[in-house]
């Protein structure tokens, strides 16, 4: 019989899922799945149990929100069995389901994992630490880990909004940073920066589907000058909101399989919506095809 490993965080989003477990454990046992279920209790918890038990599992399915997700997608790497990743969104933002078209309702996502296809995914690699879909710094990037979980539970991508307002009224503060790519060297003082395999980051920004490939082994690559007045400011909010990124000097947007970044060891950074300590030397590459994920057919 296959067996399919269950994942789930109880506390992430509105938990809702928990609400409808007994009917997502009926998906797979109707699909021929034997179901074996782990709740995660703290942090880092998705990535021990991934990485204990993909190996003798044919699924590994995570149920919460971008964070988990990163954590389960670690653990199945750390692994190395290659085992398929199904995804049930139920985080408040739900970012990366989002970017790969996944159904928002918990039933409709448990299905389409059982009625579905494997799809190779990239990963991303920040010194060695996975990312699905962002790593990012500067503005906005303490949205993500600011919002309180209970707000973000209530709130949702209001709570990202409020919080990103906030943000950048209080701190857009410029990072000097130099990155070099296969083609070139860019550096200067940056408010943000982001290197993502995401058509959506912290569920403000967004790029056009039809620019991000999620895997051509490229991640996108997104920098923001400081602007030096308000005309500037408002140049770099118009590009921001148009998502026409090639028209403003303050902007630089180009694809990328390997950068290295030198920045201040002080810079925080945030990886998938979680913090990630900053500093001086950082390789962010792609992984290609590094996971499959369960997909509509
Ligand atoms: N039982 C638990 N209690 C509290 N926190 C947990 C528990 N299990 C896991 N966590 C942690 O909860 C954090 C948030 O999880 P997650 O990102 O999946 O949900 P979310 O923040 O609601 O969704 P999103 O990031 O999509 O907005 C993660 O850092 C995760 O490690």
């Amino acid at each position: 019989m296959k067996k399919a490993l269950i994942i789930i965080n109880p506390c992430a989003g509105t938990k809702q899922a928990n609400r409808y477990f007994v009917q997502i454990t009926d998906i797979f046992c109707k699909a021929g799945y034997e179901t074996i279920v782990a709740t995660t209790a703290k942090a880092g918890d998705g990535t021990v149990i991934a990485r204990k038990r993909a190996k003798r599992v044919d699924l590994v399915v995570c149920i919460g929100g971008d964070g988990t997700f990163n954590e389960v997608v670690a653990g199945v790497l750390e692994s190395g069995a290659g085992t398929p990743i199904g995804y049930i969104p139920a985080g408040s933002t739900n970012d990366f389901a989002n970017s790969i078209g996944l159904p928002k309702g918990i039933l409709p996502a448990a299905r389409t994992i059982v009625e579905g296809e494997p799809m190779a995914l990239d990963i991303g690699k920040f010194n060695g630490r996975y990312f699905s879909y962002v790593a990012s710094f500067g503005a906005f990037t303490q949205t993500s880990y600011n919002v309180p979980q209970d707000l973000k539970n209530s709130l949702g991508h209001v709570a990202y909004l409020l919080e990103g307002i906030k943000d950048i009224s209080t701190s857009l503060k410029p990072f000097k940073l130099r990155l070099k790519n296969e083609v070139g060297v860019y550096g200067g003082e940056y408010v943000f920066g982001a290197i993502c395999n995401s058509t959506s980051m912290g569920g403000i920004l967004t790029l056009d589907k039809d620019v991000v490939d999620m895997n051509d082994g490229k991640c996108e690559v997104l920098l923001i000058r400081s602007p030096r007045n308000l005309i500037e400011l408002n140049q770099v909010l118009l590009a921001l909101t148009s998502q026409n990124y090639s028209d403003s000097s303050l902007i630089s947007f180009f694809s990328s399989s390997k950068v290295e970044i030198k920045a201040d060891p002080d810079m925080p950074w945030t990886l998938d919506g979680e913090y990630q300590e900053g500093c001086e030397d950082i390789i962010v590459e792609n992984v290609q095809s590094a996971i499959k994920i369960m997909v509509k057919k």
